[in-house]
C-alpha cells in the first residue's frame, strides 16, 4: 500500500507552472510590473522609474546579444556606483552572460590579470577610470603577444556620466548608444539551468592573490532573499549605495532593492558630504558599508553633517566592527546590524540577529553582543566551528577556537579555473572560511581572527581583534590594527598601528597607549610596540592591509624591550610601498614553551 502512495507521489511531475529556474532577474520584471512608476534609481539630477530601468536593461541585453555575447561569456565592468553599473547586474545575465565587476581601487597590473584570467569578451569603462583601464589594457596587450598567454583583448565600451557626459573615449561604442539602439521588447534568454553562472567576482586579495569566485543564478537568488529577511528589509526602502557594487554585487542588494521595489540612491564617492547629503535629501532608510566607513561619518566636518531624523539602518561587515565604534555610530542616529561574510559565500553568511531582551542591557553590553558575527543566514544549511585536523566541532563555550566552516545554497559554485584552490576550500561537505572563531552557548559565532592573523606568543594564541577592540576604547584612537611582531623570546608579540584624532592640544604617547591596554587586557596580549600613522594601509575593498603592517613590524627590534617612554612614536609616517602579494608571509611560529607571562 505504501508503495502505491509513493508512486502516486512520485508521479507528480515538475511543470512549467510549478518549477522555474531561480534567478534574481525575476525581481526586476516584478518591480517593473508592480512598482512601475516608482523611482528605481537616483543619481544626481538623473532619475528612472522601475518601468524605465526594466526597459533600459532589455535594450542593453539585446544590444549585447547583437554583439554576439551569450551563455558563459564574461562581461567586465570598471565603474563606480552609477546607474549603468546597477543596470548591468540585470542586463548582462538577461543576455545569458556572466557579469564581472572589477574593483576600481585595483592597480593596472591587477586589472590586467583579472581581464586575462576571466577571458572577458567586453570591458565597460566609466569615464573616471579611462586612464587606469588603458594602462591595464596596455599591460594586457603586451602579455597577449607572449605565445604562452594567447588571449584576445576585450572589446571596450565607454560609460559617460549621465549628468555631465564628458571624458576621453577609449572604446568605439558608448553605453547609452547601446541602450538607445537596443530592443525594448527583448525577451531575456531562457535560463537553461539555475546552476548556470551569473557573476564572477574576484576576492579582495587580503591574504593571497585574488581568486575568481563564480555565483549561480540559484545561489544569487537565494542569498538575496535570505539577506532581505536577515536584515528585515521591508518594501520600498530608499537604499544608499555606500557599499561598492563591485563587492560581492553589493552583498546582493543590487538584486535585493529590486525585489523590494525600493529606490537606489547611487553616489560616485563615499565622502561624508555625499552620504549625509543623500541621507537628508532622499530620506535614505538603508545602507551597507564596511566598519571603516563609520569613521568617515564620525569624522565629518560640522558643515557636512546633517541631522538624522529617522534611524538609518546600516548593515555592516567585511571586517570586525569594534564594539566602541558601534556605540559611537548608533549615537548619531544609525541603527546597525552586523553581518559576517566573504566573497565565496555571496556576501553575508552570518547575521547578528537581535533578541528583544538585549535592549534592556546597558549600551556597552549591547555593543559587545552586536560585535559578535551572529548566526547563519537562511540560505545556508549549516555553519559550524571545527578543528580542521579532526573535523570535530569545538564545544559551544565561547572559548574554544576552531575554523568557521559553512555549507548551503549561497556558497559559490567554485573558483574559476582553479582546481587546487577548490580542493583546498572544500572539505568533507564543508566550505572552509580560513577564519578562526568561537561559538557561544547561545549558538552565536564570534570571529577571533583570520587564521593568518592570529598572533602566537609563547605558545598562546592572541586574537588581534581582541587587542584592536581594547585600543578602540581609547578616546584618542580613530583606527587600530594589530599584527604579529617577531620577538626573540616569545616568538611573536603584538605590535599595534594606530591612527589618532587630529587634536593639536592633546598628544598621546606610546607609553600611555600601552598602559591603557594593560588596564583592559591580559598582560601577555598587550602590544609591545605602538606605531602612530597618519592612516592605515587599506586594500581595494577598504580592508586594513595587515600584510603590509606585518612586513613593517618585521623590521622592528626583536629584542625583548621594557617599553618606550618617548612622547610620541611617529615612525615611518610614509609606509613602504609593497605591491600586493609580493610579500612572503612569515609566521615565526617557532615552538616556544608556555611560560609564565608578565
Ligand atoms: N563581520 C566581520 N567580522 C570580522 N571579519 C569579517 C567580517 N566580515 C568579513 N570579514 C573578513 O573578511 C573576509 C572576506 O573578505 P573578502 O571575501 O572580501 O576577501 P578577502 O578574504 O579579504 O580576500 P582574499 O580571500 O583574497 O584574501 C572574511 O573571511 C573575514 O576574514
Amino acid at each position: 500500500m505504501s508503495s502505491g502512495i509513493n508512486s502516486s507521489m512520485d508521479k507528480l511531475p515538475k511543470r512549467g507552472a510549478n518549477f522555474h529556474a531561480l534567478t534574481p532577474i525575476t525581481f526586476l520584471k516584478r518591480a517593473a510590473q508592480s512598482y512601475s512608476s516608482r523611482i528605481s534609481v537616483i543619481y544626481g539630477r538623473t532619475q528612472f522609474t522601475w518601468h524605465q530601468t526594466y526597459e533600459r536593461c532589455c535594450r542593453l541585453a539585446s544590444s549585447l546579444r547583437s554583439l554576439n555575447i551569450g551563455k558563459n561569456d564574461v562581461v567586465s565592468v570598471l565603474a563606480p556606483n552609477v546607474p549603468a553599473m546597477y543596470e548591468m547586474h540585470f542586463a548582462v545575465p538577461m543576455a545569458g552572460a556572466v557579469l564581472n565587476t572589477i574593483n576600481t581601487r585595483l592597480d593596472a597590473k591587477n586589472i590586467a590579470t583579472i581581464l586575462r584570467h576571466s577571458e572577458a569578451k567586453i570591458l565597460f569603462v566609466d569615464y573616471q577610470f579611462v586612464d587606469l583601464a588603458s594602462d591595464a589594457l596596455q599591460l594586457f596587450s603586451d602579455s597577449a603577444k607572449s605565445p604562452v598567454l594567447d588571449s584576445s583583448i576585450p572589446f571596450i565600451i565607454d560609460i559617460k556620466d549621465l549628468d555631465t557626459p564628458k571624458g576621453i573615449r577609449l572604446g568605439e561604442l558608448e553605453y547609452e548608444q547601446l541602450v538607445r539602439n537596443g530592443n525594448p521588447l527583448y525577451l531575456p534568454q531562457e535560463l537553461e539551468d539555475e546552476w548556470d553562472p551569473i557573476t564572477l567576482n574576484y576576492t579582495s586579495g587580503t591574504t593571497s592573490a585574488p581568486k575568481g569566485v563564480v555565483y549561480s543564478h540559484r545561489g544569487a537568488y537565494l542569498s538575496t532573499l535570505s539577506l532581505i529577511l536577515g536584515w528585515e528589509m521591508g518594501t520600498q526602502p530608499v537604499y544608499l549605495w555606500s557599499l561598492p557594487m563591485f563587492h560581492c554585487n553589493g552583498w546582493t542588494f543590487t538584486w535585493g532593492v529590486a525585489a523590494r521595489g525600493g529606490t537606489n540612491v547611487c553616489i560616485r564617492n563615499t565622502t561624508a558630504a555625499e552620504m549625509y547629503g543623500s541621507i537628508a535629501l532622499h530620506k535614505v532608510t538603508h545602507m551597507c558599508c564596511a566598519p571603516i566607513v563609520f569613521n568617515i561619518l564620525l569624522q565629518a566636518k560640522l558643515s557636512e553633517r546633517r541631522r538624522i531624523d529617522s534611524p538609518v539602518q546600516i548593515l555592516t561587515g567585511g571586517a570586525p566592527p569594534p564594539a566602541p565604534l558601534l556605540e559611537k555610530i548608533e549615537r548619531l542616529g544609525f541603527h546597525v546590524v552586523h553581518a559576517y561574510g566573504l566573497t565565496e559565500a555571496t556576501g553575508p553568511a552570518l547575521v547578528c540577529e537581535w533578541h528583544k531582551e538585549w535592549n534592556k542591557l546597558p549600551g556597552e553590553a549591547q555593543a559587545g553582543l552586536k560585535a559578535r558575527q551572529g548566526i547563519s543566514v537562511l540560505s545556508l544549511a549549516d555553519v559550524d566551528i571545527k578543528d580542521l585536523e579532526t573535523m570535530k566541532s569545538v564545544p559551544r563555550d565561547g572559548k574554544s577556537l576552531g575554523e568557521i566552516v559553512l555549507r548551503g545554497n549561497s556558497i559559490m559554485k567554485g573558483y574559476f579555473k582553479d582546481d587546487e584552490g577548490n580542493s583546498k576550500a572544500f572539505k568533507d561537505g564543508w566550505f572552509l572560511t580560513g577564519d578562526v572563531g568561537v561559538i557561544h552557548p547561545d549558538g552565536y559565532l564570534e570571529i577571533k581572527d583570520r587564521s593568518k592573523d592570529v598572533i602566537i606568543s609563547g605558545g598562546e594564541n592572541i586574537s588581534s581583534v581582541e587587542v584592536e577592540t581594547a585600543l578602540y576604547k581609547h578616546p584618542m584612537v580613530v583606527e587600530a590594527a594589530v599584527v604579529a611582531m617577531p620577538h626573540l623570546f616569545w616568538g611573536e608579540t603584538p605590535c599595534a598601528f594606530v591612527v589618532i584624532k587630529k587634536n593639536p592640544t592633546m598628544e598621546v604617547s606610546e607609553a600611555e597607549i600601552i598602559s591603557f591596554c594593560r588596564e583592559n587586557l591580559s598582560h601577555y596580549k598587550v602590544p609591545k610596540k605602538v606605531v602612530f600613522l597618519d592612516e592605515l594601509p587599506k586594500s581595494a575593498t577598504n580592508k586594513i592591509q595587515k600584510v603590509q603592517l606585518r612586513a613593517l613590524a618585521k623590521t622592528f627590534a626583536v629584542l625583548p624591550e621594557k617599553g618606550s617612554n618617548k612622547k610620541t612614536n611617529q615612525v615611518n609616517r610614509q609606509l613602504p610601498l609593497y605591491k600586493d602579494h609580493e610579500l612572503q608571509l612569515h609566521h615565526y611560529q617557532q615552538p616556544v614553551l608556555a611560560m609564565s607571562r608578565l
